[in-house]
């Protein structure tokens, strides 16, 4: 288990970290979410001893990190995965960490039969992929048999293969009754990994719930309707009291809209209908909306989709799919400001 109470982390003026509380427990995958600069990282050094918290506490099963006399038989870390000497075989580099840290040197072959390293175990670090340095690092965190498991944007440059691995691995960690915690910027991974998430922003916490209560709670339902009249669809409906919004593609979604009804009403003004289907946000656009305010990289001059006719757009407002290919046509906007995202390996010269 995992414990936060108060944790806090200033850089000069700058609050990285502010007052955050919460227990990461075992036997799920909790998820670590935020935009860019939240303090996802800077939380998790504080919880491995790296930085030190400007007040607050941070414990691992009750323990600092420091106290920990075994720490990696207790928490396993993957922080950054090109934090390796390249010019050493993968099964030298995870030798020295199990010899340093008292690991039998079976663990060695164990974790290597684990990520599916063994073939190239002989291989120097140097010469691997980002996947395969990935999975380096995932196998020294394993290597200590660790209760505790803390992933800091573990599927970053694996294929979707990789990423199905990892998925699987994570969630059969935490099946084993094991604390699986994970941080990540790409929400549809999220939403089929993690069980329980942590929202942050601007670092503070912005949400402790299960995945389905987050999405039910921030996400809006609404339904989507697609007539070939649409003014007097757009009449009909407001007249009805309902709030007719933009789709972006043609399209109207009705805010709390309810299928049958508006099937109904539309019949009753004899309008035709191309399309009338319920839909839930995603978890991409309840984190949006719940971020939106948190988020240190705006793209500017946007047009967001779901903005009601005639208003004006708001900035950083939900927009579905965290993946350029997710973006609906049109709305290249959205995806920069997840394209403003460092690569872990550099950022701040650490
Ligand atoms: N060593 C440091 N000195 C000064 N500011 C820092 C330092 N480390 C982090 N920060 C700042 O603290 C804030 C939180 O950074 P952090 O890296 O923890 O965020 P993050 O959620 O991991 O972001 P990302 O997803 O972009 O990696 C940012 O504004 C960052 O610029």
């Amino acid at each position: 288990m995992i414990e936060l109470q108060g944790l806090t982390k200033r850089y000069g003026d700058k609050t990285a970290v502010d007052r955050l509380t919460f227990t990461v427990r075992p036997g799920v995958v909790t998820g670590f979410l935020g935009p860019n600069g939240a303090g996802k990282s800077t939380t998790m050094r504080m919880l491995l001893g790296l930085d030190t918290p400007t007040s607050g506490d941070v414990r691992i099963d009750g323990r600092h990190y420091t106290q920990l006399s075994e720490p990696m038989k207790h928490i396993g870390a993957l922080l950054d995965a090109k934090a390796i000497h390249g010019g050493r075989t993968a099964y030298n580099h995870l030798l020295c960490i199990a010899q340093s840290n008292r690991i039998p040197r079976r663990r060695v072959d164990e974790v290597l039969e684990t990520v599916g390293l063994t073939a190239v175990a002989k291989k120097r670090s140097k010469g691997f992929s980002l996947g395969m340095g990935q999975r380096l690092g995932i196998a020294g965190a394993l290597l200590g048999d660790p209760e505790i498991l803390m992933f800091d944007e573990p599927v970053n440059g694996l294929d979707p293969e990789g990423i199905h691995w990892i998925r699987n691995l994570m969630k059969g960690l935490a099946a084993q009754g094991r604390t699986v915690f994970v941080s990540s910027h790409l929400m549809s991974e999220m939403a089929l990994t993690a069980e329980h998430l942590i929202v942050i922003g601007r670092g503070r916490l912005l949400a402790d719930t299960s995945m389905a209560d987050f999405i039910e709670k921030n996400s809006r339902s609404f339904v989507r309707v697609r007539t070939p009249q649409r003014e007097r669809f757009k009449d009909v409906a407001h007249a009805a009291g309902h709030t007719v919004v933009e789709a972006g593609d043609g399209a109207f979604e009705i805010q709390d809209g309810d299928c049958a009804k508006l099937g109904e009403l539309a019949a009753q003004h004899q309008l035709v209908l191309h399309e009338l289907s319920p839909q839930r946000a995603s978890l991409e656009e309840a984190f949006m909306q719940l971020t939106a305010e948190s988020v240190e990289y705006h793209a500017h001059g946007a047009v967001t989709p779901g903005a009601p006719v005639g208003a004006g757009a708001p900035q950083g407002a939900a927009a579905p799919g965290d993946q350029p290919g997710d973006q609906p046509a049109g709305q290249p906007q959205w995806g920069a400001q997840w394209a403003a995202k460092k690569p872990k390996n550099q950022k701040k010269g650490r």
